[in-house]
C-alpha cells in the first residue's frame, strides 16, 4: 500500500466514516480530487470491507468538454471494474427557471440525484473529494459573505450521509499520489479563472495570504473548522439538556418565558430566539437577534418586527411569536 493510501486509510477510521459492509456512491467529476478519492478508496475497499459505485452528473455546462467528462469517467470505471452511474442535467435552463446560479444549481442538482441513487440502489453513504484547501475556500468565502461563529465550521468530514475522505489532505499530497500512480484526471479550465467569488478566493486570495503568512492559513482555517464543529456538537447537547430542564425557552405553542429569558446570558438568549424563529421558518441576522434581545429591557406592548409575515411580541409575561394579519 502506498503511503497515503495508509494515511488515508487511517483518516476513514479515524474518524469512522465508512463503516464494514457499507456500499459508497463515489460522486467524481473526473478531476483531479475526485480521481484521487476513487483511486484511493478502491485502494483500501477491500481492507474496510465496503462496496463502491460511481456517479457522474453532465451538467452541460461545457459543450463537448463536459460530454469527454463523461465518456472519461465511464471509461476509467470500466478498468477499474467499478459500477458507474451518468446522468445529464440541462442545469443552464434549470438556474434560469429557478433564479439561482448556475453553480448553485449544479450542487442541488447532483446531491438530490444522489440521494435518489442511494435509496433506489440501497447504498450508504456519498463520497465527495473536498479536501483541505476546500475548506479554506468554502471558510473565507462564508466570512466574506457574513458569517456566523459557527459557519466558520465549514465542510464537514460527515454530514448525514455525506462523507469527504479527503478532509484531512492537502492538495499538494493529492497531486503527489496521482503523479506517483499515474492517474490520469480532466482539468476544468473553469476553475482557473476569478470571474467566480469561489475561484477568486481559491486562485488569487488564498495564494496571496499564503504566500505572505508561511503557509499558515490554510492550516490555520482547518484548525478553527475543526473548532466550530466541536463547539456546535457542544452547544447541540446543552440546548438540548436545557430544553429538558427549562421547557418554558423552548416554545411549542410560539411564545417565550421573559424571566426565565432574563437570567440567561447574552449568547444563550440569542441562540434562543434563533432556535425559535428558526422553528417558525425565519433565519435571523445578528442585527435581528440583537434587537430582539433589547426587548427584554423594554416594557410589555412593545414589539419586533422579523419579517413582512412574523412579529414578536410583549405581553404579559410572554414574548408571543406571531403572524401578521
Ligand atoms: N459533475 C460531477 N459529477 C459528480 N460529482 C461531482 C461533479 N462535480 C463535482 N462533484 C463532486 O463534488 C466535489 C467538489 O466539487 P468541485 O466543483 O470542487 O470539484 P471539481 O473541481 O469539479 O473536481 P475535483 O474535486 O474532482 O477535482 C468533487 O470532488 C466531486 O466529488
Amino acid at each position: 500500500m502506498k503511503r497515503l493510501e495508509k494515511t488515508f486509510l487511517q483518516q476513514l477510521r479515524n474518524r469512522r466514516l465508512v463503516a464494514e459492509g457499507e456500499h459508497l456512491l463515489v460522486a467524481v467529476s473526473g478531476g483531479p480530487d475526485s480521481m484521487a478519492l476513487l483511486y484511493l478508496l478502491c485502494a483500501v475497499a477491500s481492507v474496510v470491507r465496503c462496496r463502491i459505485s460511481v456517479a457522474h452528473c453532465n451538467f452541460q455546462l461545457r459543450g463537448e468538454e463536459s460530454d469527454f467528462d463523461e465518456r472519461f469517467v465511464m471509461e476509467q470505471c470500466r478498468l477499474l471494474g467499478v459500477e458507474c452511474f451518468c446522468r445529464q442535467f440541462n442545469t443552464a435552463a434549470v438556474s434560469a427557471s429557478w433564479k439561482k446560479s448556475v453553480e448553485e444549481t449544479a450542487r442541488l442538482q447532483r446531491y438530490s440525484w444522489f440521494e435518489t441513487l442511494l435509496q433506489e440502489r440501497e447504498m450508504t453513504k456519498i463520497a465527495t473529494g473536498h479536501h483541505v484547501s476546500d475548506n479554506a475556500e468554502t471558510i473565507l468565502f462564508n466570512l466574506f459573505r457574513g458569517t456566523s461563529l459557527l459557519g466558520l465550521k465549514g465542510i464537514r468530514a460527515m454530514h448525514g450521509r455525506i462523507i469527504r475522505p479527503l478532509l484531512l489532505l492537502h492538495k499538494s499530497d493529492i497531486l503527489g499520489y496521482l503523479e506517483e500512480k499515474k492517474i490520469p484526471f480532466r482539468t476544468d479550465a473553469t476553475n482557473e479563472g476569478i470571474d467566480y467569488d469561489r475561484n477568486f478566493i481559491r486562485n488569487r486570495v488564498i495564494p496571496l495570504i499564503e504566500e505572505r503568512f508561511e503557509h499558515k492559513l490554510t492550516v490555520s482555517l482547518q484548525r478553527l473548522s475543526e473548532q466550530a464543529g466541536e463547539l456546535e456538537a457542544f452547544l447541540e447537547g446543552y440546548f438540548e439538556r436545557l430544553a429538558e430542564e427549562r421547557p418554558a425557552l423552548f416554545p411549542e405553542e410560539g411564545c417565550l418565558d421573559v424571566a426565565e429569558l432574563r437570567k440567561l446570558s447574552l449568547f444563550e438568549q440569542k441562540e434562543i430566539f434563533k432556535r425559535a424563529l428558526q422553528e417558525s421558518g425565519a433565519s435571523p441576522d445578528a442585527a435581528m437577534l440583537q434587537r430582539l434581545v433589547s426587548l427584554l429591557d423594554a416594557q410589555p406592548g412593545k414589539k419586533v418586527v422579523v419579517n413582512g409575515k412574523l412579529f414578536v411580541e410583549w405581553k404579559g409575561c410572554h414574548l408571543l411569536f406571531q403572524v401578521s394579519p
